[in-house]
């Protein structure tokens, strides 16, 4: 699936080049072009691509604070610019827009429902959004943006693709090293799935097709990516149950939203050398599949890859009655009115003023 990529805000940036690497290390050519949109200049200094900087006027070059509203209002005052870099950039081979931040702190969470509506307005391929969610150790104003940035985007986007920042941290690591980890996570799943449908080596009626991502992704909504590995045997019929295994952990254990598995669609693709990927094995993974999401719509597809090992890539499509999606949206509203009662708390004038203390006379 031919992509542009568009990063707002830090975690935007900072993702969108670790996918835009691992296309290029890979030979996948999926990616046709990428930009950084950002209202803190220093984070934009250390892109290799065509950045723009935005609310310039308002913060001056130096972020927005977390401050999600003022990243909205930014983006849309300076929407006019950031299309105008696009201008070329999205030529007739591409077939889908993703616009990529973190939903939990400023400029991204509030710039990247804003691009993805005016995108809309403009293109005719699918615009999606790759969202990351907080973890649930970051601060109660990353889960009250990443809330509503998330009910926005999910609804303006053609589909919003959600990783959970829990999903891949390991216990050890400093922030810094811990996303750094974890982007690159992202960026081999993710890429995997830009690249399919690119594959040119053996191509058979079993190829995976781009349009059946898109096909995928139709329901809108929330989408997940899953994604495990193991090593490959010298024929197809001894990779049998390492892709039933594969599949399994890619559903379970290896998806970028935990515990997400019911889903209105979904898409299986098994990626390894072509005469090493059974039939039998792929077709008997993509039933479980059905059985394990609920869904009439399983498809499935090889990515013929030249590779010692086989992989199970999983796209679910429409997974926002899942379990963990409905904890994240607790854990938000929650914070919301933590902190609208220290709001009330930190402003003294209030306790006159209210009826929670009944008058003496
Ligand atoms: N996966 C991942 N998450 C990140 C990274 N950097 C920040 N985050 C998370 O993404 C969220 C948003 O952070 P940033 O992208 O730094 O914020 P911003 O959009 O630049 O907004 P402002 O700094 O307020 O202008 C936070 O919830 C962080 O937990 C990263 O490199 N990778």
């Amino acid at each position: 699936m031919k992509t542009v990529l568009i990063g707002v805000g830090q975690a935007g940036g900072k993702l969108t080049r670790e996918l835009a690497d691992f296309d290029s290390r890979m030979g996948f050519e999926a990616v046709l072009g990428t930009l950084a949109v950002n209202t803190a200049e220093a984070d934009l200094q250390e892109l290799p691509f065509e950045t723009v900087l935005i609310g310039q006027d308002r913060v001056k070059g130096h972020g927005v604070g977390g401050d999600n509203e003022l990243g909205a209002e930014v983006m849309q005052s300076d929407s006019q610019e950031v299309l105008a870099s696009l201008e070329g950039r999205i030529t007739a081979e591409a077939e889908a827009i993703f616009v990529v931040a973190g939903l939990g702190g400023g400029t991204g969470s509030g710039g990247a429902p804003v691009l993805v509506k005016e995108l809309k307005r403009i293109y005719d391929v699918p615009v999606y959004a790759l969202g990351v969610l907080p973890g649930r150790n970051a601060g109660a104003m990353y889960q009250v943006n990443a809330g509503r940035s998330l009910k926005t985007v999910a609804r303006e986007a053609d589909s919003l693709l959600l990783v959970d920042n829990d999903a891949f941290r390991s216990s050890g690591e400093s922030l810094g090293e811990g996303f750094d980890a974890i982007n690159r996570e992202i960026a081999q799943r993710v890429g995997l799935l830009f690249a399919s449908g690119e594959a040119v080596e053996g191509v058979g009626e079993s190829v995976v097709d781009s349009s059946e991502v898109i096909n995928t992704l139709r329901s809108g909504g929330v989408a997940a990516l899953g994604y495990a590995s193991g090593e490959s045997a010298d024929t197809a019929e001894g990779n049998i149950n390492t892709v039933m295994s594969t599949t399994r952990r890619a559903l379970m254990t290896g998806t970028s939203l935990p515990e997400a598995s019911r889903a209105d669609a979904a898409l299986l693709v098994v990626a390894g050398v072509p005469d090493q990927i059974p039939r039998k094995g792929v077709e008997r993974a993509r039933r479980w599949l059905e059985d394990e999401t609920g869904s009439r719509q399983v498809r499935g597809g090889d990515f013929p890859l030249q590779s010692d090992r086989i992989a199970s890539l999983v796209l679910l499509g429409g997974v926002e009655r899942s379990d963990r999606l409905q904890q994240f949206m607790e854990r938000a509203k929650e914070a919301q009115k933590a902190a609208e009662t220290e709001k009330q708390r930190g402003d003294p004038a209030e306790a006159w003023q209210n009826d929670e203390l009944e008058d003496l006379l």
